[in-house]
């Protein structure tokens, strides 16, 4: 773990269920190479994950049992190993191919931006060949501007110790938010293609493994079931899944199964299954399946408790040279890109999804009764021209939490990423103006009747349930180690003493985590907020009739233009992008949103309570 991470906390744990064939999964990662710093149970880094993978491969090899590592896509944008680093990217490339994995894929943040694409096609992917599937997706190549697929459509493969024949597809949800060096097809079109059908007829196959960027609960990955099942009624088909940052797991038909492993390092997903056709030596025929194969999940929190724990290792025996190195990398990074520099001190937690909207401890009336209304008044178009404004952002921009005390250059990165600028439309007439952010939030319905697609389709996915996590700080886990396996007397149901966390519900049930933990809240959040800067005074909530003058600006995060305009468009008011203008020239909402926190919680100098 980082010098800095929080030691974990002895919980009650479930124990790893090894099958003939097992995995280990990570998803949507953003960047969290380090783990989390301010929270115990989540603050393993990707260095101790490569010793965690090293034991398990060790124990599989000597039980004759197989293991795969498998990522989902999403690696980048989300954390300032990534997002704060010139060219952003520079560290990540270098920490992420120290871990040997076996199928891997990309998300829809590697493919936002040119760069981020190019990335894939120079690093990740040579790094990782052959293991890298790209069954949707083509990139054009950056050398030869000629469209291609970016890797392999396809893998087939024997796993070494079992001899079990797999065939592995790689896909990515339909995405259609790409920068345009990429082309990503949709899935129902490439389940029709010759090269896919040709590949689900192979009848010399014990298992078909789909990884994708994909919420296993979507249109595409029933497609994908669907259209295998059809070709192979009996075959085993093992989904892993990503997007939505939940942990999940869907049971498809009694031989075919998927899993979602959460978010930013937070979780490694275990999967297992028994009872597949193996190669019982070279020189026999091959043992067949058993009726029904039988399939296992865990979701482990990622800290070293839990990590010792699963692999039999100690504090002494468990980091391997590899995983220390990887450690040292990661924190030298973190040294080089200054993250532990304080802005200022943060006077209460601000959550994103565990208060709700508007709520004084939800993160989004921070910012839309404070920080936004704060910033839209020191514009030359306030301070200069008195022009009343309406600023919305979307809630999808803001990925994390503040917890109180230290506000760094790492916990602006992992609020918010990004590098869009706020930009604006001027002298709107305000009673459109005022219909903008309903529409945004719940005019879906209506757009679509005009043929207007509102929503990207992960905007809305993000609306959905999620669970969430943070824990309170607890006493260092080496007096608490030996109390832990009592506590494993307590039923799940017992919240006393269990540290909150994930408590999952998913098709098998609520026996899913490794650690038991106590529910936290979860809230939904609405797609966009906004902040209204009228004639000195700021609110975020506008009936229709407020007194407003005729005519407002409307500012947005340049990452909703679209469906801004669209918005207005739709209002009877067309504006194109040549009538738009950045607010803040040449400043990230990242740097406002520094400044802010240099300016109203700053401490000159001193630390943090
Ligand atoms: O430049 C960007 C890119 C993305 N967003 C927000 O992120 C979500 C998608 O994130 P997932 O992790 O894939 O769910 C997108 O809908 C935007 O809300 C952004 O604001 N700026």
């Amino acid at each position: 773990a980082q010098p800095s991470a929080p030691s974990p906390i002895p919980a009650p744990l479930r124990p790893l269920p090894w099958g003939q064939l097992n995995f280990l999964h990570t998803t949507d990662i953003h960047g969290w190479w380090g783990g989390h710093l301010q929270e115990p149970s989540y603050s393993a880094d990707w260095g101790d994950y490569i010793s965690f993978a090293k034991h398990l491969r060790d124990r599989a090899d000597a039980e004759g049992r197989d293991l795969l590592l498998i990522d989902t896509g999403d690696r980048i944008e989300g954390n300032a190993i990534y997002d704060s680093s010139k060219p952003r990217g520079k560290f990540t490339y270098e920490i992420a191919k120290e871990q040997h994995i076996d199928l891997i894929c990309s998300g829809n943040h590697e493919l936002y931006k040119q760069e981020s694409a190019d990335g894939e096609f120079y690093h990740t992917v040579p790094d990782f060949s052959p293991n890298y599937i790209a069954s949707n997706l083509d990139i054009y190549n950056p050398k030869t501007a000629r469209l291609e697929a970016l890797a392999p459509r396809f893998k087939k493969f024997t796993t070494e110790n079992q001899g079990i024949r797999i065939l592995a597809f790689g896909f990515l949800f339909d995405f259609t938010g790409n920068a345009n060096n990429t082309v990503i097809h949709k899935v129902k079109d490439t389940v029709q293609e010759g090269w896919f059908q040709h590949a689900i007829q192979d009848k010399e196959l014990d298992l078909i493994v789909v990884i994708g960027h994909v919420d296993v609960r979507s249109d595409e990955y029933a497609t994908l079931y669907a259209t295998i099942r059809a070709a192979q009624p009996d075959i085993p088909i093992q989904f892993f899944g990503g997007h939505r940052h939940i942990r999940d797991y869907r049971i498809f038909d009694d031989k075919s199964v998927a899993i979602a492993s959460g978010r930013y390092m937070e979780t490694i997903g275990f999967m297992s299954i028994n009872g597949l056709n193996t190669r019982s030596s070279s020189h026999h025929p091959r043992k067949s399946q058993e009726p029904k194969p039988t399939f296992s999940r865990l979701y482990i929190d990622n800290n070293l408790y839990s990590l010792h724990h699963h692999s039999a290792k100690n504090l002494t025996t468990f980091p391997t040279p590899n995983g220390l190195n990887v450690t040292t990398q990661i924190n030298s990074a973190r040294h080089s890109l200054h993250l532990n520099r304080l802005y200022g001190c943060a006077p209460r937690d601000l959550w994103v999804n565990r208060a709700p909207y508007p709520h004084p401890s939800s993160i989004f009336s921070w910012l839309s009764d404070s920080m936004l209304p704060d910033t839209v008044k020191t514009s030359s178009r306030v301070q200069e021209s008195g022009k009343s404004a309406i600023a919305i952002i979307n809630t999808g921009g803001i990925r994390f939490d503040i917890f109180k005390g230290a506000f760094t250059k790492d916990t602006a990165f992992l609020v918010s990423p990004f590098t869009s600028r706020l930009r604006y439309v001027k002298d709107v007439p305000s009673q459109v103006a005022v219909r903008v952010l309903p529409l945004l939030n719940h005019g879906e319905p209506m757009m679509k009747e005009q043929g207007i697609d509102l929503a990207p389709p992960e905007v809305v996915a993000r609306k959905l349930r999620r669970q969430f996590f943070p824990e309170l700080l607890r006493p260092a886990f080496s007096k608490l180690e030996s109390n832990a396996q009592a506590q494993l007397a307590l039923s799940a149901t017992e919240h006393h003493n269990l540290i909150p966390g994930y408590t999952t519900h998913d098709d098998a049930g609520t026996d899913g985590d490794d650690t038991i933990h106590s529910p936290i809240d979860f809230f939904e959040v609405p797609n966009c907020i906004q902040a209204v800067v009228s004639q000195g005074d700021s609110k975020s909530d506008l009936a229709e009739d407020a007194s407003l003058p005729t005519h407002i600006d409307i500012v947005y995060n340049e990452f909703i233009e679209k469906w801004v305009l669209m918005a207005l468009r739709y209002l009877g008011e067309s504006y194109k992008l040549e009538d738009t203008e950045e607010y803040f020239p040449g400043k990230s909402f990242t740097q406002l949103m520094v400044e802010w926190v240099e300016k109203y919680w700053g401490v000159d100098g001193e630390e943090c309570e």
